[in-house]
């Protein structure tokens, strides 16, 4: 489920007419996404009228429409929404922002704003192949590329120091709580990442959750890079440790090395790693997995049990942050 607010049909229709995509011929609420509100739009314009005329005239449109319900403060959206459009302009496959007949990138509706965005074909995987590893790879350092001269700046919110936070804010009790184990790997893996993290690594805009579910695909061709309500500016190597965290294991937690080597090859394609991104992999990979591991924990603890979705395990990244710290060497 996500579709936390109700929009009539009226509304729907009043707030389409604000943009040059012709009129709504229907909406569909979207399951998936636990965040915002999302809907599926059809319309009678054509795909990006009034931006470069892209689409097919009579063919009919298709959107995305997205409700920003929690997590994302305003003054973030100019950055997310805008570099969406820096790197559909430069042909990455992320959905640009439909701009309204004013030019604005987003709208409000109340205290919550809404985006217009293009549609992009393609499903997510469940269970990756080499190959899609190997497309997703290149993609993300496409992007990383793409991205350079992109003007604006964003501070990575989930950054060591909001590792620590949430931790904190867990307890020693509550990570227990949730696994036996959890607070002891916290206890002693956080203050030694904290006190080791890089500091001078090549850095730029990063995706920073590039999990299968923000991955479109049609075999192994990436039509769609979504969500990008982490980006921000940080080192580009823990980016692809974010995604080889999220990509490179199975439901059980154990590795996949064919997955692991085609990722990498895939990155290294479009932009080879330096020496020192290199060497720096297992320990930006295991800082990758606390990231999700404390997210995950304070999401466990702080999720109404009535809540409609079903909070992530933490013990997923808390096993696979223990598989890079003993097994550096798949990095090598
Ligand atoms: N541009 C797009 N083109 C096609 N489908 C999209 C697009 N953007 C989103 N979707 C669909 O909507 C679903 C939810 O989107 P998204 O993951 O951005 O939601 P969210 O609530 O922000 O996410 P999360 O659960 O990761 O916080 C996606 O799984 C995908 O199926
Ligand atoms: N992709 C994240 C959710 C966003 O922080 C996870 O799987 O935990």
């Amino acid at each position: 489920m996500a579709v936390y607010t109700h929009l009539g049909a009226e509304e729907m229709a009043a707030l389409i007419a604000r943009f040059d995509v012709g009129t709504l011929v229907s909406a569909k609420g979207i399951a998936e996404g636990v965040s915002n509100s999302n809907w599926l739009l059809d319309t009678t314009g054509q795909n990006g009228a009034g931006q470069d005329g892209a689409g097919h005239e009579g063919a009919g449109a298709r959107f995305i429409l997205t409700m920003y319900e929690f997590r994302i403060e305003l003054e973030d959206l100019p950055y997310f929404l805008s570099l969406l459009d820096h790197l559909a302009a430069k042909g990455c496959p992320v959905p640009r922002t439909i701009h309204d007949r004013d030019g604005a990138l987003f709208q409000m509706r109340g205290d919550k704003a809404l985006a217009l965005i293009e549609y992009l074909p393609g499903v997510s995987v469940n269970t990756p192949t080499a190959g899609q590893a190997r497309a997703v790879g290149g993609e993300l350092a496409r992007l990383h590329l793409a991205a350079a001269d992109f003007p604006a700046s964003r501070a990575n919110g989930m950054g060591v120091a909001e590792w620590q936070r949430l931790a904190a804010a867990c307890g020693t009790d509550g990570l227990a709580r949730i696994d036996p184990d959890l607070a002891g790997i916290v206890a002693n893996e956080l203050p030694r990442l904290a006190a080791n993290w890089p500091a001078d690594l090549p850095s730029g805009v990063i995706h920073a959750d590039l999990f299968p579910d923000n991955v479109l695909m049609l075999d192994d061709v990436v039509t769609g890079l979504i969500d990008f309500y982490f980006a921000c500016n940080d080192i580009l190597a823990y980016d692809l440790a974010v995604t080889h965290v999220a990509w490179c294991f199975d439901k059980d937690d154990r590795f996949r090395p064919d997955v692991s080597a085609a990722l990498i090859e895939g990155y290294e394609s479009v932009r080879p790693l330096g020496a020192d991104e290199r060497a720096a992999l297992p320990l930006l990979g295991q800082g990758a997995a606390m990231r999700f591991a404390m997210s995950r924990a304070w999401d466990w603890l702080n999720t109404p049990a009535d809540a409609l979705v079903t909070p992530k395990d933490p013990m997923g990244p808390a096993r696979r942050l223990g598989f890079y710290k003993a097994n550096p060497e798949i990095f090598a």
